[in-house]
C-alpha cells in the first residue's frame, strides 16, 4: 500500500476547557476523497486546520506528506496543498484576475494557470471586475480557483458548494472528480449531503469532536443495518394481498427489507408476470447521517 497522504493518530484538540476533537484517527490514501460531515461545532474546521498546520493538536500525531505540518520541512509541501476556507474573503478592491495572480505568485504557479482556472470556474467574463461586485457564488468560485492553483496533491475544501447554484455545484464536482483522477487526495467538508455521495470514497461523521463513523458508504450501511427500499411498478395492489410481503410494505408499491432479506424478496417479486420494473434504494448518506447522530442521542438518554 502506498503511504498515506494524511495520517492522524489519536488526535485531540482543546480550546481552554472545551474538548473540540478527541481520538481522531485517519489514513487518507493518494487519490482518495473523504467526505467529512457533522453539525455546526462538530470539529470539522478544527480538523482541517490541524492538517494544514495552522493549529497544533493537544494530543496525538499528525503527518501530512509524511512530515509534521507544523515543522519547517512542511513548507516544502505547502505548494502541494489547496485550501478553501469556509468563509472565503478576498481583497475586495482587486479584480478576480489580480487576486488569483497574487495567489499564483505566492505559490510559484505560472501565470498561464490563472487564465485556465478562471475559465474552468466560469469567471473569465468577470475576471477584470473588482471582487466587491461579485455575487456570493462568484466569490466561492474564485475561492475554488485559488484552491485548485498548482494542481494540488491534497485539497481541503470547507463547505465548497455553499452559495453555488445547481449547475455550478455540478461543475464543481466535475472539477473534483478530475483532480481525483489525476491522483489528488481530497477532504471535503459539507453540511449539504445530497449529491455528495457519488464523489466520495469514504465518509467520516463527526459529532462533539468524535468520529461516530468512518468508512465507505457500503461499510456504513452494513454497520448500521439500515433497511433497503424496493420499489415496484405494475403490481397494482397484488403485494398487499400476499402474506409474504405484507409485513414489509410501506405503501402499495414499496417494501422495506433488511440487507439479508433483499435477494430472496427480489427473487419472489420476479415471479410476478405483471412486474414492469423494480428499483433497489439503499440508505442514502442523509439516512446514514441521521442514523449515526441518532445513535449518540439515544446513548445520551
Ligand atoms: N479558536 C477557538 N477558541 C475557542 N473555541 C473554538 C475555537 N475554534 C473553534 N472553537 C469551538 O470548537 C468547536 C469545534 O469548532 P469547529 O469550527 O471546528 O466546528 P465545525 O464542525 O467546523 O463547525 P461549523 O460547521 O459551524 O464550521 C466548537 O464548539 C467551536 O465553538
Amino acid at each position: 500500500m502506498s503511504k498515506a497522504i494524511v495520517s492522524l493518530t489519536g488526535i485531540g484538540k482543546r480550546y481552554g476547557t472545551l474538548q473540540a476533537l478527541s481520538g481522531i484517527g485517519l489514513q487518507l490514501a493518494p487519490g482518495e476523497v473523504l467526505g467529512l460531515f457533522g453539525h455546526n461545532g462538530a470539529g470539522k474546521t478544527t480538523m482541517m486546520k490541524i492538517i494544514l498546520g495552522v493549529l497544533a493538536p493537544s494530543e496525538g500525531e499528525v503527518r501530512v506528506f509524511d512530515v509534521d505540518p507544523q515543522s519547517k520541512q512542511a513548507w516544502q509541501g505547502r505548494r502541494q496543498i489547496g485550501y478553501l476556507p469556509e468563509n472565503v474573503s478576498f481583497y475586495d478592491q482587486l479584480s478576480g484576475r489580480q487576486v488569483l495572480s497574487y495567489f499564483a505568485r505566492l505559490k510559484g504557479v505560472a501565470k498561464t494557470e490563472v487564465l485556465r482556472l478562471l475559465q474552468q470556474v466560469g469567471l473569465e467574463k468577470a475576471m477584470d471586475r473588482q471582487v466587491k461586485t461579485y455575487s456570493k457564488g462568484m466569490r466561492q468560485r474564485l475561492g475554488l480557483a485559488q484552491a485548485f492553483l498548482g494542481d494540488p496533491k491534497l485539497l481541503l475544501l470547507d463547505e465548497p458548494t455553499v452559495g453555488l447554484d445547481p449547475l455550478a455545484t455540478a461543475e464543481f464536482y466535475q472539477a473534483v472528480d478530475k483532480l481525483k483522477q489525476d491522483g489528488a487526495s481530497i477532504i471535503l467538508c459539507s453540511h449539504v449531503l445530497p449529491g455528495v455521495e457519488q464523489h466520495i470514497d469514504r465518509a467520516m461523521i463527526l459529532s462533539g469532536g468524535r468520529a461516530l463513523a468512518l468508512g465507505t458508504l457500503e461499510e456504513l450501511r452494513r454497520q448500521a443495518s439500515l433497511p433497503v427500499a424496493i420499489r415496484t411498478k405494475g403490481l397494482n395492489g397484488t403485494l398487499g394481498k400476499d402474506s409474504r410481503f405484507q409485513p414489509y410494505m410501506v405503501d402499495s408499491n414499496r417494501l422495506l427489507v433488511t440487507e439479508e432479506q433483499k435477494l430472496a424478496t427480489v427473487r419472489a417479486l420476479l415471479e410476478f408476470e405483471a412486474l414492469e420494473d423494480l428499483q433497489l434504494e439503499p440508505a442514502d448518506l442523509g439516512q446514514l447521517y441521521q442514523h449515526y447522530l441518532g445513535a449518540t442521542a439515544r446513548e445520551a438518554l
